[in-house]
Parts: C-alpha cells; structure tokens; sequence
C-alpha cells in the first residue's frame, strides 16, 4: 500500500528539511492547514508536493470520504461489535437528524444534555443539596474513557471554572480513594460513577468504597449519588434513582465519550455556557472535516502526517509536546485515543496487517520535557516526529512575560529539531571558547545536533472551550483517518480483555483459595512472595 511512499522516502533521504524552506518561500504556507482561528504546521517535515499527493492519494484509495460519510450517519462502522460510531452526534447541536437503526437518535441527545445543564446548575447554584448543605466537592468516579477526557478537560479550562471543585478517582489502588477523599465532607460531597458498561471492577470497587464511607460520616448516597452509563438496569441496581442517571447508546465509544454524559463533571466544574462552547467546538471541526479538500482539511493532514512517519519512515514513538501547563493531561488522554484506537495488528477482514500499527505515543508539556528527554529527542539514535502546541496568548495577562518565554521555547524547539548544529559550527563556538586541539575535537562531538528531526506545530489563539473542543475533534478524526487508511476498526479494544480475564482469576489466587501451582513459574514465585510479605 505504501509503495509509492516508500519509493518517495528513499529519494528524499539526505534531503534538509531546512532546504526545502530556501527552495520555497512560500513553504509555510503551503504546508499548514487553518480552520476556525486554528493553524496547523506541518511544515517542518520532509512532506513536498510529490509525498503530499502521495499521502492524500491514499485517502482515495482507502475510501475515507465514503467510511466519513457512513460514520457521520450512523453505519455500523464498528464492525466487530456491530455498533454505530457516533460520538460526533453528542455535539450535532443544530445539524438535523442522525439515524441508528431507522431511529432518530438526536431527541434523546439533546433531551439528555438538557438534564445534565439543569442538573448541574442545580448542582452548581446550591439547590440540589447533599445532607450537610450546598455541595462543595464532587469526585468522578471512573477509568480510561469515562475518567482521561473529563480530566484533561477539567484541568485544561480551569481558568472557566466556577462550580464545586472536582475530584477523579480511577485506579483501583486503595491509596487514589482514599487520598482523595480523605479531605472531603462526605455530608456535602457529590460522587458520579461513570462506567459506560457499569462492570468494570475498578470503578464498581471504588463506587461500594465511597458509598460506605458516606454512610460512615453521615451523608445521604440517596441523594449524593450520580451515575453515568449505557448499561441503565445496573446503575439502578447499584440503587442510584433514575433522575440523577445520565444514559447514552453503545454507539458512543468510551475513549471519544467526554462530549456527553461523560462531560458531567466538566459541565458541573464550568457550567452550560463554556461546556456548550466545548460542544460547538467539536462541532465546528466536525464540519471542517467533512468538507475540506484533503490538502487542506487539518485532521486528514495531521494523519497524513502520522501515516509519513510511522508506517512509510517507519518512526515507532511520536511525542505531543503541549507548551500548556493546562493540557498536562493531554498526552494520557491522546494514548488512550490513538492507542487503544489503532494499537492493532490485525485488519477489518481478519487478515494480518501487513504494515506498522498506530505509533506509541507519548509527551509532557513543555518547557518541563525539555529538563527531562528531550536531550534524546535532539541527540539520540531514534528520530521522535514531535507535535508542539501552544497558544497566541495565556489567561494571565499579568504574566505575559511568561507566556513570551514560554512561546519562544516552543518556537525554538521545533527549530532547533530541524536546524541541528553541525561540527563546524561546533568547532567555531569551542574555538570562541579557547579551546583547542585533541580536546576540541572531542568535546566538539558532543555538541553536534543532527538536526533534521520533524516536528508539526498547532497554534491557536487561547486556550478557550471552543478551542478545546476542536483541538479534541481534531485528534479524534486523525484517529479515525490513520485507523482507515491501515484498514482496521479504530473502535473496538479487544486487547483489553485478556489481562482483565486473568486478573479475575488471580483473586481467589491472592485470597488463598486457589493454587497458584497452576500458573507459570515466575507468576507463582511472584505470588509466594506476596504471601511471605503479607500479614
Ligand atoms: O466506562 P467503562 O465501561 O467503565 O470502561 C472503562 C474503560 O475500560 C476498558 O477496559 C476499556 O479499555 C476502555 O476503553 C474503557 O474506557
């Protein structure tokens, strides 16, 4: 499939990506995409006109615009669970209807997010109260998809927020619940259980956790609990009441669920009007998407991008460096997105896939990764294609001078990444320094860059909820593009499902009650160990 690219790239290598600055001054712009106040550069890449039409080439051959189309209006696209993929209908706020199974499903969206604005103002404004008065802290008690978006999101709009602070528990860890409630009024404390299949164990153990320690210290579960779920006769089985339950259908996968019933702790923490803005946000993308040409449409080049680096040069990692203290989060939530989503070996038809699988992806904000592993992005043996990030202007117009070092850093980086420093140049600058001779020479080494290492940058003006809710619709459509393109169903997560199966039968292992002569030789001395140290 990636011939002709393959053909592309060895004819490309020794080029400088600098190079093809001076060859075209208008380079820049003809390599970045712009939609919404939004501007993507993808620039400082080895990508010419030949390796673009390439790459976009692919599109037509893998039939994207046709699986765009049959995602948007609700085909079941995932295949292997039978299921529509519709998370983009959770902020379809004013496009008309969208069908699963002959139904109109928009009613009930909008029928559903209007009862989580009502439900969260009463929250936020101190009419719905907990046993000990107006609430003060809510915890989102959740894992994976139904705990990184809210999060990341949480903490990327925190300059919007004007409701209860918000807390998340995920890992089953005793240590995550019981720091995090440690500190809390359990009389004026809401908890939401977010499990889109009300099963997974950790969030079950966590939820029975924190409804026992309300009782314990006197609040009113009854009227302090919440549930999000598709699974409807499990939360009222749990005994949460039907009007504090927020559904939505299976056609919403978990790790693209933050836009509805998953988003209640983001709209309880900022309220209807900054959460909508998020809505229309991803909306906004979802049209840029569905009617830009290929060469233009940000989501298709940021996975052209992905697919030039990964399966053609054949890069395993990529790192997103957001230069946004605020989307620290970010980078756990986009493994989640792009690993579970392209993480896969085998195609839609059962066949092996023949070519790379979605690239490990990973990062820290900026400036602070600079302190850590970036002497490996700019030195080492592997080239790590980087995605920067950073915003025109922060929320802190007091700290402007920090926003300007910030941005500068971010600018910086990607040049450095692409200029590199030869061993003249390095020469030049110890010889500035006195140095002279063997010594020279040797120190000298150890000041060469590479350089040529790609980078793409997204910019955009602030860091608001609408830009939020592109930036979010942006990464979830490169996904669904770079998953079609290599032929695989970007919505199932079967490879969840084994270490989960073992680990339920490892329980009565660990309780005693099962041998664990039965498992191989280093998990029982593992466990033998675990019994000597357990009192
Ligand atoms: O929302 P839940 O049903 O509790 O699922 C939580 C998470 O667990 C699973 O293991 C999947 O890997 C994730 O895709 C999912 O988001």
């Amino acid at each position: 499939m990636f011939d002709d690219l393959k053909a592309l790239a060895a004819a490309a290598r020794g080029r400088r990506i600098l190079d093809l600055f001076s060859a075209d001054p208008d380079r820049a712009r003809q390599f970045s995409a712009e939609t919404g106040n939004l501007y993507f550069d993808y620039s400082k890449t080895l990508i010419d006109d030949d390796i673009r039409n390439a790459l976009t080439a692919l599109c037509d051959k893998a039939g994207v615009a046709e699986r765009r189309e049959a995602m948007f209006s609700g085909h079941k696209i995932n295949e292997t669970e039978g299921r529509a993929v519709l998370h983009t209908a959770l902020r379809n706020l004013d496009g008309g209807p969208v069908k699963v199974d002959g139904q109109d499903i928009m009613p009930e969206v909008l029928d559903t997010l209007r009862r989580m604005q009502v439900f969260a103002e009463e929250i936020r404004g101190g009419a719905a109260q907990g046993g000990g008065g107006s609430i003060t802290d809510v915890v989102n008690i959740g894992i994976g998809g139904s705990d990184l978006g809210p999060v990341m999101a949480t903490l990327a709009l925190s300059p919007y927020h004007d409701g209860p602070r918000v807390h998340f528990v995920s890992n089953v860890d005793g240590a995550h619940i019981a720091d995090t409630l440690r500190p809390l009024d359990p009389t004026r404390t809401l908890v939401i259980v977010a499990s889109k299949t009300f099963t997974t164990v950790e969030s079950m153990t966590n939820a029975r956790t924190a409804r026992a320690w309300m009782i314990e210290g006197g609040g009113d579960p009854d009227r302090q609990f919440a549930a999000v779920s598709c699974a409807l006769e499990r939360t009222e089985a749990f005994g949460i009441p039907g009007e504090r339950v927020f559904g939505f259908g299976n056609w919403v996968g978990g790790r693209f669920s933050v836009w509805g019933p998953i988003g209640l702790p983001v709209l309880i923490a900022i309220g209807s009007h900054a959460f909508d803005a998020f809505l229309r946000g991803g909306q906004a993308m979802d049209l840029h998407f569905r009617s830009a040409p290929w060469n233009r449409n940000m989501p298709v080049m940021l996975a052209l991008v992905g697919i030039w680096h990964r399966q053609v040069l054949g890069y395993a990692t990529r790192a997103v460096l957001p230069y946004d203290q605020r989307l620290a989060r970010l980078p756990a939530y986009l493994q989640q997105l792009e690993m579970e989503s392209n993480g896969k070996s085998v195609a839609m038809d059962g066949s092996t896939l023949t070519v790379p699988s979605g690239p490990i992806v990973w990062g820290e904000p900026g400036t602070n990764g600079q302190h850590a592993f970036f002497q490996l992005i700019h030195q080492g043996t592997d080239v790590v294609p980087c995605e920067f990030m950073v915003a025109a202007e922060g929320h802190e117009p007091e700290l402007a001078h920090h926003h300007r070092l910030l941005l500068a850093n971010c600018l910086a980086q990607s040049e450095a990444l692409m200029r590199g420093r030869s061993v003249e140049d390095a020469r030049q600058m110890l010889a500035g320094q006195g140095m002279t001779g063997a010594e020279l020479e040797r120190q000298a080494r150890h000041r060469v860059f590479p350089g040529n290492r790609p980078s793409t940058t997204l910019i955009y003006p602030k860091l608001t909820p609408f830009t939020l809710g592109q930036i979010v619709a942006l990464y979830e459509h490169r996904v669904f593009v770079e998953g079609t393109i290599l032929g695989i169903n970007s919505f199932d997560q079967w490879g969840v499902q084994l270490g989960k199966e073992l680990a339920t039968s490892l329980g009565p292992v660990l309780e005693g009650e099962a041998d664990p002569a039965s498992r191989d030789g280093s998990t029982a001395a593992l466990i033998e160990y675990v019994r000597r140290h357990q009192r």
